[in-house]
């Protein structure tokens, strides 16, 4: 649809496949939480997050302990942001050399025993994480990332900083008065900035006439996994199985191939 001079023109393309790719991770979210809208400071989203440059010699917090989260809070570090984390949930924290060797193990052996050995070397390598503020999940990390779609942190450098408290981990948030961030264990501190890396929800709902039947109230799949890619009238969705990257990559060979038999069987390459 364009506009021009009031005229409202709409262009209509007619497709027998339509591959809906926005994703799970399609526009970012950042928490309803008292005070935020007479904050003192400047926030944002860490999907407008660029680089840490305007941040020097401030006091940011991040919120968030995710992959974005603690990268970002690395980065600002890097910069020389006076930097906070909030951690108000366990999370697991890998190197990516542990990752890689995890997904090789993963071909040969069952997840629960990938888990045991990649948290072993985790715990090696990072020893006591409690002690600064981050616990480790129950769940090991790789049941955890099959189970409900949230992957281990790949450790890019933050966590070294949090052991040296050059960056520093709080608990969740509670409110916010101007300047002060008060948190649940009832801290209060003063900052600058914001930046919410707080995660993303899927807008299929909002743009995908009719989607209603196949898409939940948070924009997800009804159908669960394995068989969510398959719509009905040449409709495919990919990136909406909580598999990450993975999961993303086999949606996308399971839809290029079921268009692909569809397209030859109609066009008589088969025979
Ligand atoms: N290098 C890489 O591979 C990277 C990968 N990614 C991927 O992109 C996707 C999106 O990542 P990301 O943007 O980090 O989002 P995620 O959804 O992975 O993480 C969101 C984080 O925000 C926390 N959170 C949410 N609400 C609040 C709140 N009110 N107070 C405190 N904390 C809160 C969550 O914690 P809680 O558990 O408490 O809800 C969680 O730690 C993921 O799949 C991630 O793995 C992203 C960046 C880099
Ligand atoms: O595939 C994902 O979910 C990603 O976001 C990349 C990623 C981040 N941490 C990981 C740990 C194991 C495998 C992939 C990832």
């Amino acid at each position: 649809m364009a506009t021009t001079d009031n005229v409202i023109e709409t262009e209509v393309y007619t497709s027998r496949f339509l591959v809906v790719a926005s994703g799970e991770n399609s526009q970012g979210t950042i928490p309803d939480i008292d005070g935020l809208d007479s904050y003192g400071g400047e926030y944002i989203h860490s999907n407008q997050y660029e680089n840490g440059r305007k941040f020097r010699g401030k006091d940011v917090l991040v919120v968030g302990c995710g992959n974005s989260g603690m990268e970002i809070a690395y980065d600002l570090w890097n910069w020389g942001a006076n930097t906070s984390i909030v951690v108000r949930n366990p999370v697991h924290v890998l190197t990516k050399e542990m990752v890689k060797m995890a997904m090789i193990m993963l071909q040969y052996l069952p997840c629960k025993a990938v888990d045991k050995i990649t948290v072993a070397i985790s715990k090696l390598k990072y020893w006591k994480l409690s002690k600064y503020g981050i616990q480790r999940p129950k769940k090991g990390p790789f049941h955890l990332k099959e189970t409900s779609g949230r992957s281990p942190v790949i450790d890019v450098g933050t966590i070294s900083k949090i052991k040296s408290e050059e960056i520093k981990v709080l608990p969740g948030m509670k409110c916010i008065r101007d300047k002060d961030i008060v948190f649940t264990n009832g801290e209060t501190v003063q900052f600058d900035a914001i930046i919410f890396a707080t995660g993303y929800k899927s807008t299929v709902r909002n743009w995908l006439k009719g989607s209603y039947e196949t898409f939940d109230e948070e924009g997800m799949l009804r159908k669960s996994f394995p068989y969510h890619w398959k719509g009905r009238n040449g409709i495919y969705n990919v990136g909406f199985s909580r598999r990450g990257l993975q999961g993303i990559s086999s949606d996308a060979q399971n839809i290029a191939n079921d268009i692909y038999s569809n397209t030859t069987v109609a066009l008589g390459f088969n025979n």
